[in-house]
């Protein structure tokens, strides 16, 4: 996932993949020291992530080293076990793999070190497996405890539920998402499965493979971090992510979605500001199974950039959007919306079209509750038969840790049924 992304981070702030500016940075501005909240400069005049790339065993790490970014990140950024694991959540950060979580917490202290003014931290993990769910999570706990006024931003990606997906997927989402519950402040929500759909039905893309899915998540990640990393005024800093879209009920989960999502084969047809905002409800835009039409939304943020001016967000668009969008009623206003003027721009490999503009919506709503209740059906099917127990118990789990972790994903369901419910009742008053 990581390689994409820090590409196109590369070449929107117009580095080389060995960490050179192209032309050199002028001085200071406040575009550079926005900059710097994601890349650090070096002795040599040379600018690095401020990244940590983690894996308990060695092969995806490894592609890194031997890849198009091999150049971009010293040796200390990446770190990798020796493998072998049960994959599971607890086995990713206990016994033989305890060294990747001391080494990990170490050089990310260094690099909060060289940090003038340090906001937090991102996460980009998928759950499906040990690392990033056990691992991840865990930083995530270890990371809060150590900087406490720290702010996290995480992207989760789920993984495609099949019948024959293991049954260790099943105990690490549930896992994960518990802890995520307990210490995320912004958590956005990917699930794989939809990503891939958005490929296969779409005729114009020729393939539909991870790859294209980590093109997508890239650009949908570039999309949520742009006004951190260009100065923007909606979300500057991580902790607007919690405060704008994290109300009541304290859940951190949002989906997101993000337009234009179109094959470079199609057209070079440019979408107008509004017809990509009001399309970003519709589910071929959705990088999560939501579905707009029945879920409730407790907040809602648009971040549009590129060639897009405020007018363009009139409330013209603003009321179309409240149309195909059901808020709860204590949200009064509707969604946020923040523009920034960094053009959107695509690698050479990617299949996707990027025009002069694009625009992503995050929402915290109740459209994520059949996600969640679906993680919960298929624990309870495998927990039922107690299908590969064994080998968390090994790495050290007990039973009472996935009891609690259930009960507390069986509340977030309930929370957002309850949320539903009010806002049915509230609408069939408003109807009598
Ligand atoms: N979007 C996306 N998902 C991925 C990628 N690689 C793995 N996944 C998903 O992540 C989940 C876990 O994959 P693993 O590679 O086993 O994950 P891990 O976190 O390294 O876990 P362990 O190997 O068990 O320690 C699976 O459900 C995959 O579908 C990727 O490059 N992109």
């Amino acid at each position: 996932m990581s390689d994409p992304m820090w590409r196109l981070f590369c070449r929107e702030h117009e580095m080389t993949l060995n960490g050179s500016h192209t032309p050199p940075l002028p001085i200071p501005t406040l575009e550079s020291e926005a900059m710097q909240k994601v890349f650090e400069e070096t002795n040599l005049g040379k600018y690095r992530p401020r990244a940590l790339l983690v894996d308990v065993e060695p092969t995806a790490t490894d592609a890194i080293r031997s890849g198009q970014c091999r150049d971009l990140f010293v040796s200390d950024q990446i770190i990798s076990g020796t493998g072998s694991t049960n994959n599971t959540f607890f086995g990713s950060f206990g016994g033989v793999n305890h060294s990747v979580l001391e080494e990990s917490l170490n050089v990310i202290r260094k690099m909060a070190e060289r940090c003038s003014n340090l906001e937090g931290f991102m996460l980009f993990h998928a759950i499906g497996g040990g690392t990033g769910s056990g691992l991840g999570t865990r930083l995530l706990e270890e990371l809060l405890d150590r900087f406490e006024k720290s702010q996290n931003l995480t992207f989760c990606v789920l993984p495609s539920p099949q019948p024959q997906s293991p049954s260790f997927e099943a105990y690490n989402n549930l896992l994960a998402l518990n802890s995520l519950l307990n210490v995320s402040h912004d958590t956005t929500i990917y699930e794989n499965a939809a990503m891939l759909d958005i490929f296969e039905k779409d005729p114009f893309f020729y393939t539909s493979t991870m790859d294209d899915v980590n093109h997508l998540l890239a650009q949908s990640v570039s999309a949520i971090t742009t006004q951190i990393r260009f100065d923007g005024t909606l979300f500057p800093t991580l902790a607007d992510f919690q405060t704008n879209l994290v109300l009541y009920p304290l859940i951190p989960f949002v989906s997101t979605s993000f337009a234009p999502i179109s094959s470079i084969q199609r057209t070079c047809q440019q979408y107008s500001p509004a017809e990509l905002i009001l399309s970003l409800p519709t589910s071929t835009n959705q990088l999560a199974n939501i579905n707009h039409k029945t879920g409730k939304i407790l907040a809602a943020s648009i971040m549009a950039r590129g060639d897009v001016v405020p007018r363009d967000i009139g409330q013209g668009v603003v009321m179309g959007l409240r149309k195909l969008l059901t808020f709860v009623d204590w949200v009064p206003a509707g969604p946020k919306c923040g523009l920034n003027y960094q053009p959107p721009t695509r690698l050479p490999d990617s299949p996707l079209y990027s025009g002069q503009r694009s625009a992503c919506m995050l929402t915290n709503t109740t459209g994520l509750r059949p996600i969640f209740s679906g993680i919960v059906e298929k624990f309870d099917e495998k927990f039922g038969r107690k299908e590969d127990l064994g080998r968390f118990l090994d790495d050290g789990a007990e039973e009472t840790d996935f009891v609690e972790a259930r009960e507390c994903l069986s509340r977030l369901v309930g929370d957002y049924c309850e949320v539903e419910q009010e806002v049915s009742e509230e609408k069939e008053l408003q109807d009598e």
